[in-house]
Formats: structure tokens, C-alpha cells, sequence
């Protein structure tokens, strides 16, 4: 299929139901969980069962709808989960236990779930997992290689908001892409993801003289912020995509808790041409890819595995 242009699949998708403007993350994260399923089976018959073990110090909302998915998904997909929870603890504890993981020969990916407390340094954590073990491409040596282009392991969510903008069709050579948030795991490595691809990436943060000047030029616009509606229509481009990868937990019309993304959504989709809802949209691919990391991240540990002992001929056996 030749790549849409933004004026053509926008005036065509404009003129559909809102529903066709949904950008719907399910079917994506579906097709890649079968695959990681039919990987994990084999695996697992050969003698390497994959296994995940997440880490969680701090306790917010978006934390635990998280970790509940990745428990249900990682179940669907035949892979063992764990959650390891640590509420009150030193860095020196913490580090100690991820040490024990990378040594575990049954664990194959750490996830830390963030944000964790004040006192503790996430860097410090995220470096101490081995890189063989980091599911979330968190590393220092791990976040170098998308610098590098090498793709096929990058930070869950980044991959996640990248992939929905790929299913519009739209060719993102030259794509105008705006970013609002320019955290570690979010906003810094979609920027790298999307300059692969040969987008011109702006990225905008709390310092941003205009946001809404920057995001109004977009093409295509990511929200990784943490701020209800921080996002109106009169901030979006005509035609444009919108990815919303904010979780916010906050209480709804009916007193019940919910949760809703940075976008205004229901103005926004009058505006926009595609658009990520919340639910439904980045936060069950992320899941997915976390999930296909793990199988990344295993078939590396064989590969290791497989150069150290595989070749019996070569070593001088009883010589
Ligand atoms: N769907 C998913 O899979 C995931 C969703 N999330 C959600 O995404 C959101 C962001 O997460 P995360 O990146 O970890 O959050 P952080 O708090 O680490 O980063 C937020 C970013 O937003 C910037 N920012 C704050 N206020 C403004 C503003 N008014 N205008 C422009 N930029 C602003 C900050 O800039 P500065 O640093 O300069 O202050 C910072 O770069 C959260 O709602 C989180 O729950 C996160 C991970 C995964
Ligand atoms: N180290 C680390 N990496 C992260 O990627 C990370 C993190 N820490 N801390 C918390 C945030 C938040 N986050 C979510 C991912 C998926 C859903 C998700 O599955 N959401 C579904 C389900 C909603 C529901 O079940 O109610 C949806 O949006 O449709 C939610 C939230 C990842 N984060």
C-alpha cells in the first residue's frame, strides 16, 4: 500500500462516523501478543520458559493498571509474571534484589515500574538491571542504541505511540511531528524513534514558550504530559493525528474513578483526522510490546547462551 498523504487520508476520514477516527491500539496489541504466544510455546518446549519480573516501589494509579495488565496479558501470552513489591526500602535493598534477578537464570526481563519515591535514583536502578535482562530498553546502554537506529528493543511506550502513528498510513519521511513531554522513557525516545523514520521532530516541555504555537504546525501530535485536557482543539492542526499517551486517574461525572489521557478528546476528534482514545489506544500496546521485548530479550540470553556452551568440539575436553 503506497503511504496516504495527510491532506488526502484526512479529508477522507473526515467525512466518515468519529468512530473511524479512533486509533485503536486492541487489534495491534492482539496481532502482536499471537505472535508472542506462538514464540513463547516454543521457547518454553525447548527449555527456556520465558519469565518477566516487575519491581514496583512507588504506588500510583497508572502504576497499577500497568502492572495488572501485564499480569493478565503475560498470562494470555504463556509467559510467567511476577510482581515483586518493595514499599518501603533503601536504593542499596533495591539494587541488591536486581542484582539477584540479573543472576537468576530463570528470569529473563526486569521491568521497574515508575515513577519510584524521591530518595531513591531510578538511574541507579534502571543501569543496575543487566542489559540482557532490560525489557524496557531503559539502560544507558540500552536508550544508546535507538541513537544508533537499532530498533528492534526500544522503550515500550515509545515503540507503542510510534506503531498507532504507522497505522494511519501516513508517510512519516518529512512528517511535521510535534512532541509535548520530553521525559526519559517517553518524549526523548519517541524523538529518536520518529527521527529514524525522517520525521522533523520539535519537542516541547514545561519551558516551551508556546505549546500551542508548536502543536498547532503538527502533523502529528504526541501528548505525554500527565495533565487532563491539557491538550483543546484550537491546539490541533486540521487533518492532523493525535497520539494521547497520558493515563490520568481522576473521578468522572458519575463519582466513579476513571481514566482519561491529556487530550480533550471529544473536541479534539472533531478536529482531528485520527486520534488515540484513552482508554483503548497507547496503553494496550505497550503492554504488547513489553511483552515482545521479553522475547527479544530472551532470544538474546540464548544467543548467549548457545556461543559460550554450543560448541563442545572446540574446547580440549580431558586433553
Ligand atoms: N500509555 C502508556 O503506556 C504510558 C503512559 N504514561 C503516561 O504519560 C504521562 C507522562 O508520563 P511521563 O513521561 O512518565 O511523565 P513525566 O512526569 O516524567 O514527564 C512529563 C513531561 O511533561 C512536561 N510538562 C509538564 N507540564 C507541561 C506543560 N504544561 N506543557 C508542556 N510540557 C509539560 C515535563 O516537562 P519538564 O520535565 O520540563 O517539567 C515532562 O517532560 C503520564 O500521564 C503517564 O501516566 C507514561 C508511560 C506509559
Ligand atoms: N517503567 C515504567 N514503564 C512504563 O511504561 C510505565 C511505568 N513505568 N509506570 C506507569 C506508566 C503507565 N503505563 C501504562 C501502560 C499501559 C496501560 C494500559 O494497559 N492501559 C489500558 C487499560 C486501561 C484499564 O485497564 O483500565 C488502556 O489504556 O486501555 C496503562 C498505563 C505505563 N507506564
Amino acid at each position: 500500500m503506497s503511504a496516504a498523504t495527510l491532506q488526502d487520508k484526512g479529508q477522507t476520514f473526515m467525512s466518515l462516523p468519529d468512530d473511524s477516527r479512533y486509533l485503536r491500539g486492541g487489534p495491534v496489541a492482539q496481532r502482536i501478543i499471537a505472535a508472542v504466544r506462538e514464540d513463547a510455546a516454543i521457547a518454553t518446549a525447548e527449555g527456556f520458559p520465558p519469565k518477566l519480573v516487575s519491581i514496583t516501589v512507588g504506588d500510583t494509579a497508572a502504576v497499577d493498571v500497568y502492572v495488572r495488565n501485564q499480569r493478565a496479558k503475560a498470562a494470555l501470552a504463556g509467559i510467567e509474571f511476577e510482581e515483586r513489591r518493595f514499599p518501603a526500602c533503601t536504593a542499596g535493598e533495591l539494587e541488591a534484589a536486581i542484582h539477584g534477578l540479573n543472576a537468576d537464570p530463570r528470569v529473563t526481563g526486569i521491568i521497574i515500574q515508575r515513577p519510584v519515591p524521591a530518595h531513591i535514583p531510578i538511574r541507579t536502578l534502571q543501569a543496575a538491571v543487566h542489559p540482557l535482562k532490560d525489557v524496557e530498553g531503559m539502560h544507558p546502554a540500552s536508550i544508546g542504541n535507538i541513537v544508533y537506529n537499532q530498533l528492534d528493543l526500544a522503550p515500550c511506550t515509545a515503540a507503542a505511540s510510534v506503531e498507532l502513528l504507522k497505522e494511519t498510513g501516513l508517510d512519516l519521511k518529512g512528517l511535521e511531528v510535534v512532541i509535548v513531554g520530553h521525559s526519559e522513557i517517553v518524549g526523548k525516545p519517541i524523538a529518536f524513534l520518529l527521527m529514524s523514520e525522517g520525521a522533523t521532530v520539535t519537542v516541547c516541555h514545561h519551558m516551551t514558550r508556546s505549546v500551542a504555537a508548536h502543536a498547532r504546525r503538527a502533523d502529528a501530535l504526541f501528548v505525554a504530559v500527565g495533565k487532563p485536557r491539557l491538550i483543546k482543539a484550537d491546539m490541533v492542526k486540521p487533518g492532523a493525528a493525535v497520539i494521547d499517551i497520558g493515563i490520568n486517574s481522576e473521578i468522572g461525572p458519575d463519582g466513579e474513578s476513571r481514566i482519561v489521557g491529556d487530550v480533550d478528546t471529544d473536541s479534539v476528534k472533531e478536529v482531528a483526522s485520527w486520534i488515540t482514545p484513552v482508554p483503548g489506544g497507547v496503553g494496550p500496546l505497550t503492554v504488547a510490546i513489553l511483552l515482545r521485548n521479553t522475547m527479544v530479550a530472551l532470544s538474546r540470553q540464548r544467543a548467549l547462551y548457545q556461543a559460550t556452551y554450543g560448541v563442545v568440539d572446540k574446547l580440549a575436553v580431558g586433553a
